[in-house]
């Protein structure tokens, strides 16, 4: 686990090709401990293959070069299956069906890293395994852990995924797209779920990576603008939004702000989570 002052994640000089063609290039940042930084970029500019060579998920025609270090332990094309079991970083998807086994019991899956890596007995792993669910702001917790994955709505499965990203108590949680198979609403209870569990004291940093300025800059503090590959700016959010340098960055706010995502709208919605997301059932 990195000390407080260092950086949970430090990315430098990062590069990933698959075969001959460079798809990221010369990429560097940081993410603190209990910070959440996003990583924007259009379609194609390679978040999610920084997202993979940060998690060692890459395929297996990538090469990746340069560092990425995870507090002490390099990890650059290391792959996840051969990290140091002491390096937790947790992920979740968009693919939702992907990321969940549909034949394995949520509470089978969600019990599994209580007794790997917190040495629990079964029956202890499957009470915290409800705790957690009932965290997540998903009612009835006892009933879904019996449930196969493939018997809940999408927004169920993503909140039972943020649930097996904390479960591992990591340092930091990489997040690639998570709401962007959700309904509006939806979307706005999962960034809600995010925003509690994550940043912090005594909470994982977020690398959060989405398209969308508006989601991120409700949930982040720092951005990281990338574009073919490159990073063309970044810093703190709000100076992003309220002067955007690059071309790409202004075409983002201005998105936003058609959007007409206000901070009201915001708080509204922060609102509605709290006190509403028990009412209606989590979607
Ligand atoms: N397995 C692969 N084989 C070949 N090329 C790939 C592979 N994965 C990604 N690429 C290419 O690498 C580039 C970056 O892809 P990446 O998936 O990282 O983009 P992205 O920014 O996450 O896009 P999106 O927002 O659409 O998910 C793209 O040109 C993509 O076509």
């Amino acid at each position: 686990m990195p000390e407080p002052s260092e950086p949970v994640l430090r990315v430098d000089n990062l590069s990933v090709h698959i075969g001959t063609q460079r798809v990221v290039a010369g990429l560097d940042f940081t993410v603190g401990a209990g910070e959440r930084v996003c990583l924007i970029g259009p379609s194609g500019s390679g978040k999610s293959l920084t997202a993979a060579a940060i998690l060692g998920i890459t395929p297996s025609t990538a090469s990746v070069g340069g560092s990425i270090r995870f507090g002490a332990h390099e990890v650059a094309g290391v792959a996840a299956t051969q990290r140091p079991r002491a390096l937790r970083i947790g992920m979740v998807f968009q693919n939702t069906q992907a990321a969940l086994n549909p034949l394995v019991s949520v509470g089978a899956q969600l019990s599994e890293p209580f007794v790997r890596f917190h040495g629990l007995s079964r029956r202890a792993a499957r009470a915290a395994a409800a705790e957690l669910l009932t965290r997540m702001r998903l009612t009835a917790a006892t009933e879904l852990l019996t449930r196969s994955p493939a018997e809940l709505s999408g927004g169920q499965r993503q909140r039972v995924c943020v649930a097996l990203a904390l479960a591992c108590k990591p340092s930091l949680i990489v997040a690639d797209e998570p709401t962007t198979a959700l309904d509006a609403l939806t979307q706005a209870e999962v960034l809600t779920l995010l925003h509690e569990t994550t940043g912090g004291a005594g909470k994982p940093a977020l690398l959060f990576i989405s398209h969308d300025m508006g989601g991120a800059s409700r949930l982040c503090q720092r951005a990281v603008i990338l574009e073919q590959g490159r990073m063309i700016e970044s810093g703190p959010l709000a100076d992003l939004v309220a002067s955007p340098q690059q071309r790409f960055t202004r075409e983002l706010v201005a998105a936003m702000r058609s959007a007409e995502i206000t901070p009201e709208m915001l708080a509204a919605t922060d609102a509605y989570s709290i006190s509403g997301a028990a009412a209606v059932g989590a979607r």
